[in-house]
């Protein structure tokens, strides 16, 4: 089964779409990267995928299409982590996690025994045990990052959608967080559909990129097919070489305009 499937999905704000007719499919357990230059819709597409911006088109999660679900059901198959999450800055690290499990709570809306441990579980996933019972208003950058995925995790939602998981973070943290993502998409059969500006890091995780401008396809495939040195100077104004490391996934190098004489 899919776990994606779009098909000509336009999406945007107050009437006026700014991603337009897209359609794709992502599969089951796949890294599905969406790349493209600033404001080309990829956070929009994500937001229309997650179900807070309204979209035409067709939607399907898991077989299901994403409009006839409730916020519920929505929130048990799809987690989506945003680029500027508003944290509530009192909150623990541990409560704010718990409210990934929401959706699941019964009537009461008690916590049980097994909520609380799929929280240490997140917590542990992202390294975060250390600063369970930390103020949100007190973490760094990169830690707020972890705390919002940790939520995200505690949700086990078989689909996850992260914009820009990796804004804010150094190379080591950046290259562990998203480790640990694969790790998971590996173990847990998860699947990932992410934003991410880093095109060399997109290239060494994601099995498909799609490479959005001003709100269309642009092109769609392997990271080796899609990442060409034309493509990103027609695309993002960018003058590059591509290279390929020896497990033959392109890197992309920015090159400096010679000097004037
Ligand atoms: N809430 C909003 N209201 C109106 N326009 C918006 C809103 N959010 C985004 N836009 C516009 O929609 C277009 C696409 O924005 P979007 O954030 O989806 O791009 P992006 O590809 O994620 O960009 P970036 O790489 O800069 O994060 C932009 O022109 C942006 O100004």
């Amino acid at each position: 089964m899919k776990a994606l499937r779009l098909h000509e999905v336009s999406a945007g704000y107050g009437g006026k779409p700014v991603v337009h007719n897209v359609s794709t499919t992502v599969d089951e357990g796949g890294w599905f990267a969406i790349v493209g230059p600033n404001g080309a819709g990829k956070s929009t597409l994500l937001k229309a995928i997650a179900g807070l911006v309204p979209h035409a088109g067709t939607i399907e999660v898991h077989g299901r299409a994403a409009r006839s679900l409730s916020r519920r059901e929505r929130a048990r198959e799809v987690g989506y982590a945003p680029q500027k999450p508003a944290l509530p800055e009192g909150l623990t690290v541990t409560d704010y996690t718990l409210l990934g499990r929401t959706p699941h709570l019964g009537p009461l809306a008690r916590e049980s025994a097994a909520d609380l441990s799929t929280v240490d579980d997140s917590l542990a996933r992202l390294d975060l045990a250390a600063l369970s019972g930390r103020r949100l208003g007190t973490l760094s950058g990169g830690e707020a990052q972890r705390a919002v995925l940790a939520r995200v995790l505690a949700q086990q939602t078989r689909l996850l959608l992260l914009d820009e998981p990796t804004t804010g973070l150094d190379v080591g943290h950046a290259q562990t967080l998203l480790e640990r993502l694969d790790r998971l998409r590996r173990e847990d059969g998860t699947t990932v559909v992410s934003t991410l500006h880093d095109l060399t890091f997109a290239a060494q995780y994601a099995d498909t990129l799609l490479l959005l401008d001003n709100g269309e396809v642009a092109a769609e495939g392997r990271p080796e097919d899609v990442l060409t040195s034309e493509r990103l100077r027609r695309h993002y104004a960018a003058e590059t070489e591509v290279l390929l490391t020896s497990g033959g996934h392109p890197v992309v190098v920015p090159l400096r305009a010679a000097p004037e004489a």
